[in-house]
Formats: C-alpha cells, sequence, structure tokens
C-alpha cells in the first residue's frame, strides 16, 4: 500500500506568495516575510568571484577513464566548491524549453484548483506548499514551491501524480529520468576519483530517492526586505539545479562572502549534499546557499535531489575511512536523518552536527 509504514515530514501550511502578488495594489511586504535587521547584514554579495565557479564539461568526463583533467576539476569543484556548473550533459534543449513552459503554466493554474488537487494538507510533505516551517512565528521565505517524489517509482505518491496535467506529468518524468542517469554517472566519477569501491558507492545509490522542487519566486516590490531562500546546505547526496528562466538569484557562500551563480543558458548546476559529504568523510563539502529575489522578474528553479532509499545506512565509505584512519561521521539511515532535518527551521550547514563523531 502507497506509503505504508511511512512517516511523513510536516510543515505549517503558509499562504501562496504568488497568489497574494496577484493583487495589483500589493505594494508592501507583510511582516512576517521582512528579514530581521541582522540577517540584513548579511545580505551583500561578493561578485568578483562568481566567474571562478568551475564549470565542468559532461561529454569530456565521460569520455575518459584515466585521472584526465576533467575528474580533475569535478575533484576540485567538490572539495573547493561543492558547486559546478555542467554543461554538454545531453539533454536536449527542447526537453528543458518544455519544462519551463510546463512548469510556469503548473503554478499559474487557478488557486482554486491548485488547493484542490495539490497543496499540502496538514502532516503532509509533498505538493504545494511549503517545508522546513515549524514555527508561527517563524519569518517566510519569498517563494511558493511544489515538491513530488519520482524515484522509487513505488514510492510515488498516487493521489498527487495521477492528477498532475499530462504534458506537465510528461516533461517531469523525462527530464527526471535523463537527471538520475547524470546522477549516476556523477557518483560513479567521484568515486572512482576517491578510490571509493565503486560497488559501495552503487549499494548506496541502488535504491535512488529522488524528489523534485519547484521554487517559483515572484516578483517582490522591496526585494531588500525579503529572501527567496533561506541560507541552508542540501541534506541529499547530490543536487542537480536548474535556473529555469535564467534569471539571477542563486549564491553560494564561499570563504564568507555570497557569490552569485550566474546562469549559463541549459547548463545544470550541481551540488554536493550533506550525505554526499558524510559518505565522502568529509572530502566532498555540502555549501551553504540561498537565494535572493527581484523587484520585476519572476525567478523559477527546478531542484532534483537525489539520495540513498530510505531504509539505506548513510555514513563514511568503507574503503575511505580505512585509508584515512579516520571516520568523521556517524551512520543513520536516510530516513531518520531526514526526520532530523525537516523537525528544524533551515540554519545553514549546522544540521551535518548531527552526524559528526
Ligand atoms: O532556486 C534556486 O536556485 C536554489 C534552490 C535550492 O537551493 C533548493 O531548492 O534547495
Ligand atoms: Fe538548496
Amino acid at each position: 500500500m502507497e506509503g505504508e509504514g511511512e512517516r511523513q515530514w510536516s510543515s505549517l501550511i503558509v499562504p501562496s506568495v504568488l497568489e497574494m502578488v496577484k493583487d495589483k495594489n500589493f505594494t508592501t511586504v507583510p511582516p512576517r516575510y521582512v528579514l530581521s535587521d541582522q540577517d540584513k547584514t548579511e545580505i551583500l554579495d561578493d561578485s568578483s568571484l562568481n566567474s571562478e565557479i568551475p564549470v565542468i564539461d559532461m561529454k569530456r568526463l565521460c569520455s575518459v577513464s584515466t585521472m584526465d583533467s576533467e575528474l580533475k576539476k569535478l575533484d576540485f569543484a567538490c572539495q573547493e566548491w561543492g558547486f559546478f556548473q555542467l554543461v554538454k550533459h545531453g539533454i536536449d534543449s527542447s526537453l528543458l524549453e518544455k519544462l519551463e513552459t510546463e512548469v510556469r503554466d503548473f503554478f499559474n493554474l487557478p488557486m482554486e484548483e491548485k488547493k484542490k488537487k495539490f497543496w499540502q494538507t496538514s502532516g503532509e510533505f509533498e505538493g504545494f506548499g511549503q517545508v522546513n516551517i515549524v514555527s508561527e512565528d517563524q519569518k517566510l521565505d519569498w517563494g511558493d514551491m511544489f515538491i513530488l517524489t519520482t524515484e522509487p517509482i513505488r514510492s510515488r505518491k498516487s493521489h498527487l501524480f495521477s492528477k498532475l496535467p499530462p504534458s506537465f506529468r510528461e516533461a517531469v518524468e523525462a527530464y527526471s529520468s535523463e537527471v538520475k542517469s547524470i546522477a549516476k554517472i556523477l557518483f560513479g566519477k567521484m568515486a572512482s576519483i576517491l578510490e571509493i569501491k565503486s560497488g559501495e558507492m552503487e549499494d548506496l545509490f541502488e535504491d535512488v530517492w529522488q524528489s523534485i522542487k519547484i521554487n517559483y519566486y515572484p516578483p517582490c516590490p522591496q526585494p531588500d526586505q525579503v529572501i527567496g531562500l533561506t541560507p541552508h546546505s542540501d541534506a541529499a547526496g547530490l543536487t542537480i539545479l536548474l535556473q529555469v528562466n535564467q534569471v539571477e538569484g542563486l549564491q553560494i557562500k564561499k570563504d564568507g562572502k555570497w557569490v552569485v551563480v550566474k546562469p549559463l543558458r541549459n547548463a545544470l548546476v550541481v551540488n554536493v549534499g550533506e550525505i554526499l559529504e558524510i559518505i565522502t568523510n568529509g572530502r566532498y563539502r555540502s555549501i551553504e546557499h540561498r537565494t535572493m529575489v527581484n523587484i520585476e522578474k519572476e525567478r523559477l528553479s527546478v531542484a532534483m535531489f537525489h539520495s540513498p532509499g530510505k531504509e539505506t545506512v548513510i555514513g563514511p565509505a568503507k574503503s575511505l575511512v580505512e585509508r584515512q584512519k579516520q571516520r568523521l561521521f556517524k551512520s543513520m539511515s536516510t530516513q531518520d536523518y531526514f526526520d532530523a532535518f525537516f523537525a528544524q527551521k533551515l540554519n545553514g550547514k549546522s544540521h551535518l552536527d548531527l552526524m559528526r563523531m
């Protein structure tokens, strides 16, 4: 039976920002979205570093088996940046265009229909809404999101999946399947660089849990008062993100400074999540990131998270620990890790501390 025995991660139900800004007279951001003065002082970004965010060519990465420069670049990116842009990944630009149209149309469905078919209900994690909202006085982010588990197929919520507009569903299924293959290749390359036994990495991600999170950040009349997405690091193994409509907004923290990840046409932004940091015993790092919003443009992004199956036990790869002679993280199931992650509000990288020895 669907969802049997599965714990749910509930979040408090919040209003739709997209709905709020549809009101033509909307000019002032409600207090619940206004950042504290302390958070506002953190707003400054540094543009000098953005051209240095590594760009990896997937075609080159796949055409070599030895420690070629592209593999070295991948290793450097995962160690020093925790982020890179992936080009020549093989996903057809027509699919990316279709995804953009479908996502926009889906978010612009009449509110009544969204509420009836897809809005989170109390105690539910998937659907339209927010995550990590744990108290009524918590500040809210300037955006709406839609979350769906795509893999394993047995874990799909059929009450959501079956109601998706067919063309949206088609685009999501085609895109998620392509992205899953890319993630698999990247996990394999990382294992080979770090000399983690390939079977070990494969076993961890054999029952891969993939979910999609679509972020829609409407324009904001007072963009310097709010944040699109609170600083956090992803709990997942690997996140593959598409900056759907090429609007700037994603920033990552590098050496204490916020650096913009400039959208590159058709590139995928890949980042190491906390679970991969754990598996690689700290060699690869999950990096804090956030999103800013815009006064005139909406911004859309599609994040796809890839983690071990919920029952899989995560911990540093044995072959790495043996060589490094030091184990930095404990082991626990993916499910337990996410239970703890979603029980708190987003707060930088603090959550990973749970797993430290
Ligand atoms: O919207 C973005 O560019 C980033 C989204 C993100 O970090 C997330 O959904 O975890
Ligand atoms: Fe993220």
